[in-house]
């Protein structure tokens, strides 16, 4: 099963290959306001759907979000550490 480091360092390796087949490579090419609305959008959605759609739906919504997160920090230059050192 896929980790939160794991798809980080997938996405990390996706961007600095510059690979064209990647949606994320182009995610990150729209900058930080457009990963941040995505964000927003996702955190929204996960909201919905934890509160009308039920367990799946909410953990669908919310693997959504945690991925926007990584391309927030992908597209602002942020790595694993400079997150965690605030948990
Ligand atoms: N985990 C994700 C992931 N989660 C979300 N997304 C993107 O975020 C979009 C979600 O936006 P929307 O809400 O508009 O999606 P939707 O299809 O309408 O779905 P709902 O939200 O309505 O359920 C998806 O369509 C994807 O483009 C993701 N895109 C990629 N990944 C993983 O990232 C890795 C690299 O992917 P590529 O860069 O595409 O190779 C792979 O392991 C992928 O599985």
């Amino acid at each position: 099963m896929k980790t939160f480091e794991g798809l980080f360092e997938e996405l990390r390796a996706k961007v600095a290959a510059g690979d064209p087949q990647s949606g994320t490579v182009a995610a990150v090419a729209l900058g930080v306001h457009g990963a941040g609305k995505k964000l927003v959008e996702e955190a929204a959605e996960s909201w919905m759907a934890a509160r009308h759609e039920g367990q799946e739906r909410a953990a669908e919504e919310i693997s959504q979000l945690l991925y926007w997160a990584q391309v927030l920090m992908l597209a602002t230059g942020l790595e694993l550490k400079d997150v965690y050192r605030h948990l």
